[in-house]
């Protein structure tokens, strides 16, 4: 993949800046009203009846908050919190080890959990129902299950893509939760947040500037604000003004609606060569050189979002925003 400021991978040194600006708890956490309503009274239903909270999934687009509120939610039940992913957990006896070193009340985290194996997932279904493991002991006639209690947790799960996890795993968490981009207004706000984290002087309107071009997405508003900040120190006095701001998001090559070189080549590619569309997403991937998944889970969410693509069973169109955006005329 080529290299892009509004990627969603994530370097062991961003990971630490992340983890620096976690909010702790739901009060702290900026936006998303409507799963922190919900959240809040589970949470403090559980409390009261002082029982473990329902297992929660949380799916949305890279990003957007999923992981901490997965730690939030460890915080708000004054619970720990046990993390893994999907593709970690090999074997059912992986999974198995995992779940018997739980405490009473504990939160395991799946990140990823739609990369669960098969077999895995099956473990799972009994541990998430009735709190025990059933384990097949010796083969053939001679075999025999046995039932072993797990002590109560909730699982958390988080995905990217909620249609790709098998329904009977979906059946069994009793919150689902999605997470929804942000507005520009929430975005500044968090912007604003970090660069006090940071201990950086920046304008309300250097952080909208941020906030606008971000695509809807914490994590890359907080990934423009470090670049950011290094023009400051380096081309200013440190201080993040608008001007500042226009100048290096310009330098980074983030449009003001924080598209990069990548949409455009997407963008223009079917505006260009397939007259707009619809074209096939096997086609576009082989035209720019990507994956056809990662356009589909990385590039495409955000491009459908803002209304400049659509997916139809024929294939991707663009719309006519596109053409407005790149001041071209639309093709009667
Ligand atoms: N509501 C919020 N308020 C403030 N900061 C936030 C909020 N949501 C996310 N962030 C920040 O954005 C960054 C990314 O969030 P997080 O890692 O939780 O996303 P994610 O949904 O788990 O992403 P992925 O799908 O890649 O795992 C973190 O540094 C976090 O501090
Ligand atoms: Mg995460």
């Amino acid at each position: 993949m080529e290299e892009r400021i509004v990627n969603q991978e994530v370097d062991s040194n961003e990971l630490s800046f992340e983890q620096s600006l976690r909010p702790q708890t739901l009060q702290q956490y900026i936006g998303q009203d409507k799963v922190k309503a919900n959240l809040s009274v589970f949470i403090e239903a559980a409390r009261m009846r002082e029982e473990t909270l329902d297992h929660v999934l949380l799916y949305g687009p890279p990003g957007l908050g999923k992981t901490t509120l997965a730690v939030i939610i460890a915080n708000e039940m004054g619970v720990n919190i046990r993390t893994t992913s999907g593709p970690a957990i090999e074997r059912p006896g992986d999974l198995a080890a995992i779940l018997s070193a739980l405490e009473p009340g504990d939160v395991l985290f799946i990140d990823e959990i739609h990369r669960l194996p098969r077999a895995v997932e099956e473990v799972l279904y009994p541990a998430m129902e009735d709190f025990c493991l059933d384990i097949v002991i010796g083969k053939g006639p001679e075999a025999r299950s046995i039932r072993i209690d797990l002590p109560p947790f909730t699982l958390v799960g988080a995905t990217t893509r909620a249609g790709a996890l098998s329904a009977p795993l979906r059946d069994r968490f009793g919150v689902l939760s999605r997470l929804e981009y942000y507005t520009e207004y929430q975005l500044t706000d968090i912007v604003m947040r970090t660069s006090v984290i940071m201990d950086t002087e920046m304008d309300v309107q250097a952080a909208g500037e941020i906030a606008r071009r971000s695509r809807g997405t914490p994590r890359i508003a907080n990934r423009l604000l470090r670049r950011v900040r290094d023009f400051a120190q380096v081309r200013g006095d440190g201080t993040i003004t608008k001007e500042l701001a226009d100048y290096a998001l310009e330098l980074l090559q983030v449009d003001r609606l924080g598209l990069d070189h990548i949409d455009h080549k997407l963008l223009r590619g079917i505006i260009e060569k397939f007259r707009g569309g619809p074209v096939g997403l096997e086609t576009i991937a082989a035209t720019i050189g990507e994956e056809a998944h990662t356009i589909e889970d990385v590039y495409e969410p955000y491009l459908l979002q803002i209304g400049f693509l659509q997916r139809t069973p024929r294939g991707r169109i663009a719309t006519p925003l596109v053409y407005e955006h790149f001041q071209m005329e639309v093709p009667k």
